[in-house]
């Protein structure tokens, strides 16, 4: 489970998060939002990327601030650049090193990076080098190492933006299947329409939280100048699945109507 209580964060003078009160703990939580409006600030907290100027980020209780070795091993991140998470020479080898700290045998080793490679489509490229791989298997390779590790969270942030349809339909199968908790970030709304719950971030606000369809209709509505809730007003139309309008952990009470 994830928590964030009354998380602001500010780079240099420009608040980028004001009072984020949230509770994750479904299977999978969407997060959409416009250019800069503190999505990415939002899931790097996650696991100690960003430490929040005030507030607490927790995983499984444990405050991210205080005990973030122990927060990684928990929590897994797919950037959306796979450049900055890709170190080794080979695809292989750079799944093997995402491993490096799990204690597996050769063999076991050998089976997650076969597993992986079969899951998103990079068979035929287990000993090809990492950076002759185009952008697109870039990021199919990053969405491989880090889920060999078979993390209890997983985090990405605008995992399939260079992926064409196909690979972005194969990506979010396996994603959508993973027994592990997942955080997705994108613009690619559509990616989200069965989803149970996304979350809208505005002006570093959540300002809508509930069934995909419902956040993504506010979210285009909020786009389109059709809605003055958001930004600043902080309110929302979107219930919460569990019917809740301020439940406990979702929201302060006092911020977004949920
Ligand atoms: N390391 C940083 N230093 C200074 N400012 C930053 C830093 N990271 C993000 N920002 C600023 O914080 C704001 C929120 O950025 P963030 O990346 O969280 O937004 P986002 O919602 O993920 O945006 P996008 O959809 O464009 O990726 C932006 O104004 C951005 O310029």
């Amino acid at each position: 489970m994830i928590e964030f209580r009354g998380v602001h964060h500010s780079y240099g003078d420009r608040e980028v998060l004001r009072g984020i009160d949230l509770v994750l703990d479904g299977p999978r939580t969407g997060i959409i939002g416009a250019n800069g409006s503190g999505k990415s600030t939002l899931a790097r907290m996650i696991n100690g990327l960003v430490e929040p100027a005030s507030g607490q980020v927790l995983v499984d209780g444990l405050d991210v601030s205080r005990h973030g070795r122990e927060v990684r091993r928990r929590v897994a991140f797919v950037f959306p650049d796979p450049e900055a998470q890709i170190v080794m020479p080979t695809v292989s080898e750079d799944i093997a090193f995402s491993l490096r700290r799990r204690r597996l045998t050769r063999e076991a080793v050998d089976a997650r990076i076969d597993a992986a490679l079969a899951r998103f489509g990079l068979a035929d490229h287990r000993d090809h080098p990492a950076h002759l791989l185009s952008s697109g298997q870039k990021q199919l390779l990053a969405l491989a190492s880090v889920t060999a590790v078979e993390p209890a969270i997983l985090v990405a942030d605008e995992p399939t933006t260079m992926l064409d349809r196909r690979h972005t339909r194969t990506v979010m199968r396996h994603l959508e299947a993973l027994d592990q908790q997942l955080v997705l970030v994108s613009h690619q709304l559509e990616l989200f329409a069965s989803w149970e719950r996304v979350v809208v971030v505005d002006e570093g606000r959540v300002v809508a939280d509930g069934p995909g369809v419902e956040s993504i209709d506010f979210y285009r509505r909020l786009m389109d100048g059709e809605t003055t809730e958001g930004g600043g007003g902080g309110a929302s139309a979107v219930r919460h699945p569990d019917g809740g309008t301020s439940g406990p952990g979702r929201t302060d009470g006092t911020g977004p109507r949920c």
